[in-house]
This record gives structure tokens, C-alpha cells and sequence, in this order.
């Protein structure tokens, strides 16, 4: 059944965003006294959003103390804020891809984790927000992916029904969340996937990149 509109994943999939949340890290444990994390650390550690990356960076043998990890999102906040979009780039293939998909005829809608306060300005840096219509954020719902609930709202917003809607992500957080939303999901095998690989077999397709997204969708 042909699809009638396309949401995607940010962090990995639109963006390697990598650079500036590691920066972010780094300056936020520096300032706390804690011990540092490593660029792959903190690879590893994104996909859930921003107090789980925070949390994780700060846990070694057992959780942060509440206050200490506060204290972590707020540092964090502070600097991700200043260096967001800075060292951050597009992915190959993703404007092309983007192109392709509008030529489909599709509305398409933003579904990431990162809060909304940093989601809008990095599209914007990144010269990307022109080609959506709909940008849910990891604080726009009490909920994030791997919950359905930011999917089956961006559908909602599209006028589309999920089992139309073709979500693209590069973690298994986009593939659970789509699969009980009822949406069809493909992935990129480029992005961040909390340190394993994205398994061909939890989703519809794996893609090498957008164009090719944008090519498994037309003939879908
Ligand atoms: O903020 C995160 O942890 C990941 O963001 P994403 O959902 O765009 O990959
Ligand atoms: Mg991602």
C-alpha cells in the first residue's frame, strides 16, 4: 500500500551529532569534578535522551546520587546549549534523500529523542528544517521511543494513519517504538544504536543511507 508521509530519527540518522554531545559531556563532568568518558562512551550512550546520557555518564559502579545527577543535567543543558550544531554535520545522502522523499509527495515529521529545546535550533543550523512539517522532541509527550507515543502523535499531526507512515531510524529504540506503533521502519546501519549494531532482522530493511530510503519508500 503506498505510504502517505515519512517521520525520522535526528541523532544518527539525520545528524552525527556525536562531536557536540561529547564536548557537552566532557565540559558538563569537568565542571562536576567527575571522572571523564571517552567520545565512544558517550556514542554508546545516546539513544534514550538527555538525563539517560547523563546518568550514564556519571554511573560507574552504581547510579548517581539525585542531586549529583541534577546537577548533571542542568551543567549539561548549560553547555550542549552553547555548542550544539558546532562541530555536528549532515549526514551523506541525507539532503538528496530528503529531496527525493518531498518528490514523493510526502509530508515528513522529525521523531527524536533529544529535548525540544535543542531539537529546532540544530535543524535550523544544520539547514534542515525547511522539510518538515511536524518535529516531535523527547520532552514534547511524558514519553520518549522506544513508547509509541511520539510516533502515533507525529501521525496524528501528518493526518496520516501509522501503518502509512514509513519511520526511519538507526536504533532499536525507532524500531520498537514504530512496531507498536503499527508503523513500517527501515534503518541506516550508520548511526547510534547504544554500541551494537542495528540487526537487519528487527526491521522491514536496512538501508546504506536516505536516497536509498527514499527509494525502498517509492516502491513500497
Ligand atoms: O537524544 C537521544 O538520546 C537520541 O536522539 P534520537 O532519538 O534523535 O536518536
Ligand atoms: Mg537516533
Amino acid at each position: 500500500m503506498p505510504l502517505r508521509s515519512a517521520t525520522f530519527d535526528l541523532d544518527g540518522t539525520l545528524v552525527d551529532s556525536i562531536p557536540d554531545l561529547a564536548a557537552a559531556c566532557h565540559a558538563m563532568l569537568a565542571e562536576l569534578g567527575q571522572p571523564p568518558r571517552t567520545d565512544g562512551d558517550v556514542h554508546r550512550f545516546v539513544g534514550k535522551g538527555m538525563a539517560v546520557l547523563v546518568e550514564r555518564c556519571l554511573t560507574w559502579d552504581a547510579a548517581p546520587e539525585a542531586s549529583l545527577l541534577e546537577a548533571g543535567i542542568a551543567s549539561f543543558r548549560r553547555h550542549y546549549a552553547d555548542i550544539n550544531g558546532r562541530a555536528s554535520t549532515v549526514y551523506p545522502g541525507v539532503v538528496e534523500g530528503l529531496e527525493a522523499f518531498r518528490a514523493l509527495g510526502l509530508p515528513l515529521g522529525v521523531v527524536t529523542n533529544k529535548p525540544a529545546a535543542f531539537t529546532s535550533p540544530l535543524l535550523e543550523r544544520m539547514g534542515l528544517a525547511g522539510y518538515f512539517e511536524v518535529v516531535i522532541a523527547g520532552d514534547t509527550l511524558a514519553f520518549k521511543k522506544p513508547r509509541p507515543e511520539p510516533l502515533l502523535h507525529a501521525c496524528a499531526l501528518l493526518a496520516t494513519e501509522p501503518g502509512l507512515n514509513l519511520h526511519v531510524g538507526d536504533s532499536l529504540n525507532d524500531i520498537e517504538s514504530a512496531r507498536a506503533a503499527g508503523c513500517p521502519v527501515i534503518c541506516v546501519p550508520y548511526g547510534y544504536n547504544e554500541g551494537r549494531p542495528v540487526d537487519s532482522a528487527d526491521c522491514d530493511a536496512l538501508v546504506s543511507d536516505l536516497v536509498a530510503a527514499a527509494r525502498w519508500a517509492a516502491g513500497a
